[in-house]
């Protein structure tokens, strides 16, 4: 068993809940420290929970001017289209954070500027990350052009996929660019971009967002082996914490699994 943190709660409701005071106080922090503050959202179900919990939040006037939202995997699919990460994330509330538009940085979309050609739209967005490349890693090694993230969501599929890094898939093999085009996905839609593995790892925190009982077989691999090619979500960590937000029902193959 992985010495990570483990974050239970009884329901889908709450931990999203929970999950979004943590991450309003991290980035708080990081706007203390750093003055600017990097997160990245994940699709998907806990993707939406999160995003409607965050946008329900009563609104206040703290400065959001200096808060980036970044994808850790999008669907090639044209804007607006409903299966598509970002429009998920409007849809659940996006627009009622009061982060400015500029800094909302959304994947290329099918049809749009990069026409047909996902590799272009892909590595479009890896250059659109190395514009936020620090210099100053506050002690941490540097090493892919990307912003060190703050704290970077993932949620995990039942096959144990992050992102759109999965299983027996090659696009796992990518470790020279910090994004990847994915073509032949086992989950529809068939094409999409990710983030590789090199930039997924560099966040000081990565959460692991994950409810629901058909999650339970993905989780308790990933937390008890180091398989990345048979379960994608055993292969990464954080540079300071790697958290599990789970539910009592994602948590249930999980020792000592006590919700609060
Ligand atoms: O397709 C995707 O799936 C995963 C997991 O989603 P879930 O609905 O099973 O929770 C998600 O993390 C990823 O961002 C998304 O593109």
């Amino acid at each position: 068993m992985k010495d990570h943190d483990l974050q239970i709660r009884k329901d889908k409701a709450t931990l999203a809940a929970d999950i979004v005071d943590a991450l309003v106080a991290r980035i708080d922090e990081a706007l203390q420290q750093r003055g600017e503050a990097h997160v990245v959202l994940t699709g998907g179900s806990m993707g939406e929970a999160v995003m409607q919990a965050w946008s329900a939040r009563p609104a206040d006037d703290a400065d959001r001017s200096a808060v980036h939202l970044w994808w850790g995997d999008e669907r090639w699919v044209p804007a607006g289209d409903a299966e598509r990460n970002d429009q998920q994330a409007v849809d659940a509330g996006l627009k009622r954070l009061g982060i400015p538009d500029d800094n909302i940085h959304r994947m290329p979309a099918a049809g749009g500027s990069y026409g047909d050609d996902v590799e272009r739209a892909a590595a479009a967005y890896a250059s659109e990350l190395a514009e936020f490349d620090e210099a100053d890693t506050n002690g941490l090694e540097e090493d892919p052009a990307v912003p060190t993230f703050d704290v970077l969501m993932l949620g995990v599929g039942p096959d144990g996929h992050i992102a759109s890094l999965f299983p027996q898939h090659k696009a796992q093999n990518c470790t020279t660019t910090t994004t990847v085009a994915v073509h032949d996905s086992p989950k529809p839609p068939p094409t999409r971009i990710s983030l590789t593995y090199p930039a997924i790892e560099r966040a000081r925190e990565i959460w692991f967002t994950v409810a629901g009982a058909d999650k339970a077989d993905a989780v308790e691999r990933a937390l008890t082996t180091d398989d990345p090619w048979n379960t994608p979500a055993s292969a990464v960590e954080g540079l300071r914490a790697t958290v599990w937000w789970l539910d009592t029902a994602a948590a249930a193959k999980v020792p000592s699994n006590d919700a609060s």
